[in-house]
């Protein structure tokens, strides 16, 4: 916090960046100052050195999956947790300088995420506009509007509110190769304070197995499916230690204050080289959880009280 108190909010900037609309979202019900910054892993270890409180990154989004940028920088370096979600649907433009056509485009300046969600678009109606990558998508319409400068392209794909920020020509709208894209953010901050229970909670842990053997993924799923766990994402990311080593990024249903949850937890930590532990928050969605047949609080402590009563007759 600064020292009057503000909260401080770090985001992937500039101004009209899909996570600013994510920032935007969280802001309406949370206080705060927010502060651009030009990469996720800047925010990430701005926040690890304190400068801000707290830092929102896409994490997912439902047409290419994981944000590999962000999985890998919460898997190493001090310790994050995740302490909230936000969805954002997301719609791209082509924009351009005022009197650019669609002709005149040979290269196109954009976020790889974004890039990668417009390519079928791109291959129908500019087939051979270069792809020029950038920081971010507002990034990428910033970049058009200096006076002066050449970017190296001629067009940006971004969302219209970065195309009328800076006075951008709109030369195709909806360009989205997938309709309802929607990319999930989280809101990241420094260990220590745990979101409360809402019974419509999710978790997420990031596992580096023990030994790459037969059954290895198997043995650390079981740990959930036996309290009638449900994931909702399951991604493989590189150790980087050597090749073929992978340790596993999951999200699953349920709050660390959830005896299902915390066995679940307390079994993938005897497995597991290492678990980290990345948090546990509402759902944006407010879905609540459903507790499968024997797998409440109530099941479990009264499992736990019997196996206390046979160790102390
Ligand atoms: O570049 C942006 O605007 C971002 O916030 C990253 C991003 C890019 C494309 C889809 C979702 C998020």
């Amino acid at each position: 916090m600064t020292g009057d108190g503000t909260t401080r909010y770090g985001y992937l900037g500039p101004e009209g960046t899909f996570t600013q609309m994510a920032l935007l979202a969280w802001s309406a019900s949370h206080e705060g100052e927010a502060v651009p910054f030009g990469s996720v892993d800047s925010a990430l270890d701005a926040l690890r050195r304190s400068e801000i409180d707290a830092a929102m990154v896409p994490i997912e989004n439902s047409v290419e999956g994981g944000v590999s940028a962000t999985l890998d920088a919460l898997a190493s370096g001090d310790p994050l947790v995740v302490i909230g979600e936000v969805n954002v649907p997301i719609t791209f433009v082509l924009a351009a300088r005022q009197g650019v056509t669609l002709a005149d485009v040979r290269a196109v300046g954009t976020h790889s995420h974004a890039w990668a969600q417009v390519r079928g678009w791109m291959d129908a109606n500019l087939g051979r506009a270069a792809y020029i990558p950038t920081l971010s998508t507002a990034a990428a319409a910033a970049g058009l509007a200096e006076e002066g400068t050449e970017q190296g392209y001629d067009a940006a794909v971004c969302a219209p509110v970065a195309a009328a920020n800076h006075g951008l020509e709109v030369l195709a709208e909806d360009i989205g190769d997938t309709a309802g894209a929607v990319t999930r953010f989280v809101l990241v901050a420094r260990p220590g304070s745990l979101p409360e229970r809402t019974g419509a909670d999710k978790t997420t842990v990031m596992l580096f197995q023990r030994h790459n053997r037969a059954g290895g993924l198997l043995e650390l799923l079981e740990q959930f499916a036996v309290r009638g766990i449900n994931m909702t994402r399951l991604e493989s990311r590189p150790t980087k230690s050597s090749l073929g080593s992978y340790c596993f990024s999951i999200d699953f249903e349920g709050h660390v204050l959830d005896e299902r949850v915390g066995e679940a937890l307390m079994g993938l930590k005897r497995v597991c080289a290492e678990v980290r532990f990345l948090g546990s928050y509402p759902r944006e969605d407010g879905a609540q959880v459903e507790v499968a047949p024997l797998t409440s609080d109530a099941d479990f402590a009264g499992a736990r009280d019997w196996l206390h009563s046979l160790r102390r007759p």
